[in-house]
C-alpha cells in the first residue's frame, strides 16, 4: 500500500508560498498547485532543461505537468496522490529553478 503523501500544512504554506512567489512561482487559480513559465535562448536550451528535470522527476518519482513550445516551458506542480501541494512539489520546484540556470 503506497504511503499516503501528506499535503502541506497551513504553517508550511505560510512559510513556503512567499518564498515560491519571490522565485516567480504563482498559485494556480481554482487548484492547489503552483505554476511558472521559463523562457530559454532556443529549443535546445529548453529541452536540455527539460531533460535535467525529467531525470530528477524519475529519481523522485514526482513528475511535473508541463508544456513546451520552442524555447518556452510552462510547468505546473501538484501532488496527485494527495490532491494538492506537498513537500515533494517544493523540492521539485527548487530543483527546477536550479536546473533553469545551468
Ligand atoms: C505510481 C507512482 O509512484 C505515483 O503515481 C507517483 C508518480 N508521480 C507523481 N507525480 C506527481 N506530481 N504527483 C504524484 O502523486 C505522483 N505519484
Amino acid at each position: 500500500m503506497a504511503s499516503k503523501i501528506q499535503g502541506l500544512s497551513e504553517e508550511e504554506r505560510d512559510h513556503l508560498l512567499p518564498l515560491l512567489r519571490n522565485a516567480q512561482w504563482v498559485e494556480v487559480v481554482g487548484r492547489d498547485a503552483i505554476y511558472k513559465e521559463f523562457i530559454f535562448k532556443d529549443f535546445n536550451q529548453a529541452f536540455g532543461f527539460m531533460s535535467r528535470v525529467a531525470l530528477q522527476a524519475e529519481k523522485m518519482d514526482h513528475h511535473p505537468e508541463w508544456f513546451n513550445v520552442y524555447n518556452k516551458v510552462q510547468i505546473t506542480l501538484s501532488t496527485h496522490d494527495c490532491g494538492g501541494l506537498s513537500q515533494r512539489d517544493i523540492t521539485l520546484a527548487t530543483f527546477v529553478d536550479q536546473a533553469s540556470v545551468l
